[in-house]
């Protein structure tokens, strides 16, 4: 098994291809949505959806098999198609050509793997088994999504701009970090969920402004 390290992507501009166009391919499809790459699949059928995809302009597809040079610069490829034999070729190329590889069904051979995700605007939770259980990743996704609901792209937004106000207001660096974790522990996001997102603004900002003061006191 592979020892896999979490890290986050750029993927503005770069070129995906997914070999395969079934089931677990549209996943990977899913997965890769909205993060500005360029999707490339190929495969001879392809489920409704990326048929769908295909027509809105979401992703273009090549609908034949597999062939050898298919793969030339792509940043990462998907093999996953239902032919061992097939993906083994991707892998194969994809060495020759130092090209990041995920086999669908051969997590040993994988460069990669792709966890569970919660995207909150700006917010990303990534869960992974390290491959050995995709249904529990599956399962703490589910439980985690309601923890943390929609609201949360916008509270992220808002979070990031006071952290920008508090980097040009407060010079000392401890007690920048002393802020931050004051109003994110206050609690007082948590009780907005469902509520206006301009009355968390004033609400955060004054407790910044009273903590800023007080702050200032005991320099
Ligand atoms: C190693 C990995 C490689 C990779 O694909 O990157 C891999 C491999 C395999 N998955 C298999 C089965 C299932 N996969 C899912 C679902 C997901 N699988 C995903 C990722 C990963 N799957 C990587 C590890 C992730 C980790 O570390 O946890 C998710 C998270 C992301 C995504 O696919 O986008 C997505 C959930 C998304 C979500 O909803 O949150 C379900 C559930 C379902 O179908 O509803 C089942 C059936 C139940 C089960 O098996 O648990 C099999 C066939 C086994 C067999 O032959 O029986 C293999 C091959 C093998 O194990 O050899
Ligand atoms: N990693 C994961 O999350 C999971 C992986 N799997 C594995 O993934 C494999 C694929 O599963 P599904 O998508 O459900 O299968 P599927 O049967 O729905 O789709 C297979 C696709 O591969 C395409 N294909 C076959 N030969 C090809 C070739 N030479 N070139 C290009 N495309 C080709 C077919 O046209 C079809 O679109 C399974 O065999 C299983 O081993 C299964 C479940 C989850």
């Amino acid at each position: 098994m592979g020892n896999y390290y979490p890290i986050m992507l750029d993927m503005n501009g770069k070129i995906c291809k997914v070999i395969g166009g079934g089931k677990v391919a549209e996943r990977k499809v899913n997965s890769l949505l909205g993060y500005g790459c360029i999707i490339e699949v190929i495969s001879p059928f392809f489920t409704q959806k990326l048929e769908e995809y295909a027509l809105e302009g979401l992703i273009s597809i090549k609908r034949r098999r597999y062939i050898y040079g298919d793969l030339e610069g792509s940043f990462l490829v998907f093999a996953a198609t239902n032919d061992d034999k097939v993906n083994n070729e991707c892998l194969r190329e994809c060495k020759e050509k130092n090209i990041l590889i995920n086999i669908v069904n051969g997590q040993d051979m994988c460069d990669f793997i792709v966890p569970s995700k919660i995207k909150r605007g700006d917010l990303s939770i990534t869960i992974s088994t390290n491959g050995k259980s995709p249904a529990l990743s599956k399962k703490i996704r589910k439980e985690l999504e309601k923890l943390y609901p929609e609201e949360y792209s916008e509270y992220v937004n808002l979070l990031g701009e006071i952290r920008e106000k508090v980097k040009m207001e407060v010079n000392d660096i401890n007690k920048r970090r002393d802020i931050l974790f004051k109003i994110i522990n206050s609690g007082i996001i948590e009780k907005y969920v469902g509520k206006e997102i301009k009355d968390l603004k004033k609400e955060l900002y004054n407790l910044y402004n009273k903590i800023f003061i007080f702050e200032d006191m005991n320099v």
